[in-house]
């Protein structure tokens, strides 16, 4: 059995070398002698998937090859696990030791006997509902991480909750976010050298980013890494940031500065340094966020290096300065040995979502190389062959121009969280890509408000109005594509179109093989050297996560959670296409296995009829403008909601003004996560939302009328 000889191997070779790792610096508690220990984690990759991305390189890249390209054709379920939760499911499972460890949706834990599917235990961090209207992007959690005897979240509101392994009872519980701040945790806390590392999501709200490190016995905070400079009157809290003052103006410490670390952190053993990528700046729109001139806006949109044992500051390189499209570099971060101009060299490889493969040298930071890795892209012309800065296109600069600006790659990014993997066989990632235009439109009159969505920009001009042929047109134009990507030539190697955007994340094996879900309910194997698809199983429901893959007893499984939601349900709603219902679930497969999964429920065909329209042209027009600037990231680009969040056009509050202001204005509903809008919004103008609201429902009763379905 080759795949289980390679891992046993490694682990032991590793295993003698754990004190290498060891270290005398800060106040930390010793490091793990048993359990998941550093050297088992460094192994990775074998029997056991023991971190997020499946090793410390993050590769998700798998020596298992008892199923491979000759064999995935038998590939069936073994097992299958309903979840408790129905949004979105983002979450990588671990395995250790026989236990399979997830999170869910409201950042649930849950562990399964691997082989089995049998509940061990179930962890519920009680998430508030109501945080759900502080997050952009669903209420998702990407999973757990193992240390020692312990399993470590990070939840939705902020905290990071240690568990005993064993029984899922909790050992320690800590508040990491600032209290009452509107900053949220979606990511996997991930381990270095003894200590938990986990940042925090919210740069499309009044936030200001951080790293912060935690000693996994104790809980007791290490360091803190700020990526944004706070109030330049003031001593900032490390050197870094008297660098970074420099690149923001005016009053933007006020207005909070974005930079949040919530997906990608790597810790590399070879190095000793810990990579971690950083969100878009805050608010969104340049001229609201640096008042006073234009600035880079430092250290945002970049991939930043520090040392494990103090967080202090190594490297940065930013991948969009002055970003202003939302262009979070959160994605994850892939360290690996290649060859390059015919020398040997560590690098860090990163496909954000500013479109541009990058290649960095992993101990200086120094660019290597940066192309393209998806069509169309028009924010810049490219990057600077020796500096790796875009070329920005005078036409992205909204907030200049004073015009609209339809962006290519848009806000969700060519490529999101949704994990890549890493082949050292072929020498290929494998990234999930989106093609999802946007626009763009500054608003010069916007103000910075307490709560909610801090972009600047007016977008109510990019509404889709009720016309089949645009509403065609604007679904056809929005897709993705399974991209094998060659990071030492720069080229895509093979494609695989898909028909709507944000598809799952992907895992590579030594079986020749890449596994990837689909938005559309499909969970599919193709080879890893041609893109070859070999198999597929229907999901019932969209596939956001990546899969992982462990082997018990001699027998290797596949894992994968399934269930839709995220960014794109909520905000682009069914005009985006490839909307699913949300069936979640955790399935589990295996050669051989003929498992079913029982019929998927029909859900009702509602039918609009919403009563008749009403109000003034001025009041419609308001109440365009302040939906889609407010309310559309969660119910829908021109009011038409995706599967999760309620389709408002088919309100039964929509007729009813008083009971419309008892839930926007009062928030009779904050327990469902809809929370009270009266500090952003007058009755008046939450009644003019209602009307323009109503309106749309009537146009697309029109529509539905007229030429059938249009969403
Ligand atoms: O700036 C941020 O702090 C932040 C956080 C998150 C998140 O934590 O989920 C997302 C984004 N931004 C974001 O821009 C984005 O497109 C996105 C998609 C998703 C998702 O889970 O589907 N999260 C996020
Ligand atoms: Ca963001």
């Amino acid at each position: 059995m080759r795949f289980i000889g390679l891992a046993a191997a490694a682990a032991l070779a590793l295993a003698g070398c754990s004190d290498t790792n060891d270290n005398a610096g800060g106040s930390r508690s010793a490091l793990a002698s048993e359990g998941v220990t550093d050297a088992l984690i460094a192994a990775g990759n074998g029997d056991e998937w023991l971190t997020y991305g499946g090793d410390y390189d993050e590769r998700r890249f798998s020596p298992l090859d008892q199923i491979n390209d000759g064999n995935v054709a038998q590939l069936g379920l073994a097992w299958s696990a309903d979840l408790d939760t129905a949004r979105g499911q983002e979450a990588t499972p671990l395995m250790h030791d026989g236990t399979l460890y997830i999170t869910t949706a409201w950042s649930m834990v849950k562990a399964y006997d691997a082989k089995t599917g049998a509940l061990k235990w179930a962890y519920d961090p009680q998430v508030p509902r109501s945080k759900l209207v502080e997050v952009c992007c669903d209420a998702v959690n990407r999973g757990v991480a193992l240390y020692g005897d312990k399993v470590y979240v990070a939840t939705l509101d902020g905290r990071l909750v240690a568990l005993d392994q064993d029984t899922g009872s909790v050992v320690w519980d800590k508040l990491t976010i600032p209290e009452g701040s509107q900053m949220a945790i979606t990511g996997a806390p991930r381990i270095a050298k003894g200590m938990v590392l986990i940042g925090s999501a919210g740069a499309e709200y009044f936030t200001r980013g951080y790293l912060a490190a935690f000693d996994a016995q104790t809980g007791e905070e290490l360091w803190r890494f700020h990526t944004v400079p706070g109030d330049p009157s003031k001593p900032q809290e490390a050197k870094h940031l008297d660098a970074a003052v420099k690149t923001w103006s005016g009053d933007f410490w006020k207005r909070g500065g974005g930079g949040t670390v919530w997906d990608s952190i790597t810790y590399d053993p070879t190095t000793d340094l810990v990579y971690f990528g950083t969100a878009n700046a805050e608010p969104w729109n340049p001229a609201h966020r640096n008042t006073d001139g234009a600035g880079d806006s430092l250290y945002t949109a970049s991939i930043v290096a520090v040392r494990p044992d103090t967080g202090e500051y190594v490297w940065h390189f930013q991948e969009t300065p002055e970003d202003r499209w939302d262009f979070d570099s959160n994605q994850q971060i892939t360290v690996t040995e290649l060859s390059i101009g015919g020398k040997q060299r560590r690098v860090v490889m990163h496909a954000p979502k500013n479109g541009f493969f990058y290649v960095l040298d992993a101990q200086s930071g120094k660019f290597i190389s940066g192309k393209p890795f998806v069509d169309g892209i028009n924010w810049a012309s490219g990057l600077d062959p020796v500096t790796g800065k875009p070329n920005v296109n005078p036409e992205a600069k909204y907030e200049i121009t004073g015009k609209p600006f339809v962006g290519v790659p848009g806000a969700v990014g060519a490529h999101s969280w949704t994990p890549m993997s890493y082949s050292p066989l072929t020498g290929l990632v494998y990234i999930p890509t989106n093609n999802t235009p946007q626009y763009y439109m500054g608003d010069p009159d916007w103000e910075p408000g307490e709560t909610g969505f801090q972009l600047g920009l007016d977008v109510s001009g990019g509404d889709i109005p009720a016309d089949k042929a645009v509403r065609d047109a604007t679904k056809a134009a929005l897709n993705g594509a399974l991209v094998a990507f060659d990071p030492v030539a720069g080229k895509i190697r093979w494609k695989v179109e898909q028909s709507s955007p944000t598809n799952g994340g992907t895992l590579a094996t030594a079986g020749n093989l890449v596994f990837q879900g689909t938005s559309t309910g499909q969970f599919k194997a193709f080879t890893a050297d041609t893109g070859q698809e070999l198999w597929s199983f229907p999901t019932q429901t969209g596939v956001l996560a990546a899969p992982m893959t462990y082997a018990i007893d001699g027998e290797q499984y596949v894992a994968v959670l399934v269930g839709w939601g995220g960014v794109w349900d909520v905000s682009a709603g069914k005009l985006g296409g490839g909307i699913t219902p949300n069936v979640s679930r955790l399935l589990v497969f295996k050669l051989g296995a003929s498992g079913k999964l029982p019929p998927l429920k029909a859900t009702p065909e509602l039918v609009l009829d919403p009563p008749a329209p009403s109000g003034s042209p001025q009041q419609i027009a308001l109440g365009q403008k302040l939906y889609a600037n407010s309310c559309s990231v969660c119910h829908g680009i021109s009011a038409v909601a995706g599967s999760l969040n309620p389709d408002l056009r088919h309100s039964s509050t929509l007729g009813k003004k008083d009971l419309w202001q008892q839930v926007v204005h009062d928030g009779i509903l904050a327990e469902n996560g809809m929370v009270a809008w009266n500090k952003q919004f007058s009755r008046e103008q939450i009644e003019a939302i209602r009307l323009y609201v109503l309106k749309r429902a009537n146009e697309d009763k029109a529509l539905e009328k007229g030429s059938g379905k249009a969403t």
